[in-house]
């Protein structure tokens, strides 16, 4: 079963404001951009995957990400990111009713494809399933099967507002790249530890006090 994955996208001026404390507002857009290169890439690349529409407001954004292959919704309800990505589960399934639909966070920039796979393979398992954070309080993926509504729960504890809603929780071991989220400077250490995308390699060289990653 392939899937059609829902990415959202901050507009990348307001972006990732948790980590003002280790990229500076002159940085901190690019960084946001370099994730969600870095996510699409791998998720374009995994084989349970259909195609991806990316939902968001960001011009730069969208143009990139149309470049690589992903579809662009404009984020029409502009009522955070909930409402986007009901909107933008509403137009994917009005053009492939058939098709199963998950949303993707487009901060995994250390995603990698065949963990994504294994995923969306348990995801299928369930009417609505989802993934909990690497933190273990917020939520990465959430998947609905064909005829499912999404019914998204993101924000603080999503975790365990997904797991309320009725959502299976995915409690599958080794997906860590699907999990590792970054929100923080500890979490983009966590990620670039993983092993992240060339965008977010070459991004992350230019915080302060970062030396290039080898072979990235
Ligand atoms: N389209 C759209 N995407 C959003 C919106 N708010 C958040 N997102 C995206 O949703 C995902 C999870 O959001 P967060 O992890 O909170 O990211 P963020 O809002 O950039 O980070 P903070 O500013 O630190 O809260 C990321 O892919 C964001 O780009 C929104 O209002 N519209
Ligand atoms: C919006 C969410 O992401 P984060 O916790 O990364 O802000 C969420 O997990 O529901």
């Amino acid at each position: 079963m392939q899937w059609t994955l829902v990415v959202p996208v901050k507009r990348l001026a307001r972006a990732k404001s948790r980590l003002s404390d280790t990229a500076d507002d002159g940085v901190r857009p690019g960084l946001a951009l370099a994730f969600a290169l870095d996510t699409v890439t791998a998720a374009l690349a995994c084989p349970e995957v259909a195609d991806v529409a990316v939902v968001t407001d960001d011009a730069r954004a969208g143009r990139e990400l149309a470049a690589l292959g992903a579809a662009v919704v404009p984020d029409e309800p502009g009522g955070g990111l909930n409402a986007a990505l009901a909107h933008a589960a509403a137009v994917v399934r009005a053009a492939r009713p058939g098709r199963p639909v998950a949303t993707l966070n487009a901060d995994l920039p250390a995603l990698r494809p065949a963990e994504l796979a294994r995923v969306l393979q348990e995801a299928a398992q369930f009417p609505r399933a989802f993934l909990a954070d690497a933190a273990a309080i917020g939520t990465t993926v959430l998947a609905a099967a064909p005829g499912q509504s999404l019914r998204p729960a993101f924000g603080p504890d999503s975790r365990a507002r997904h797991r309320a809603s009725g959502a299976a929780e995915l409690r599958l071991e080794a997906v860590d790249s699907v999990r590792q989220d970054v929100d923080t400077g500890d979490d983009l250490r966590a990620a670039l530890a993983l092993g992240v995308g060339p965008h977010t390699a070459a991004a992350a060289a230019l915080l302060p006090g970062r030396a290039p990653v080898p072979g990235q």
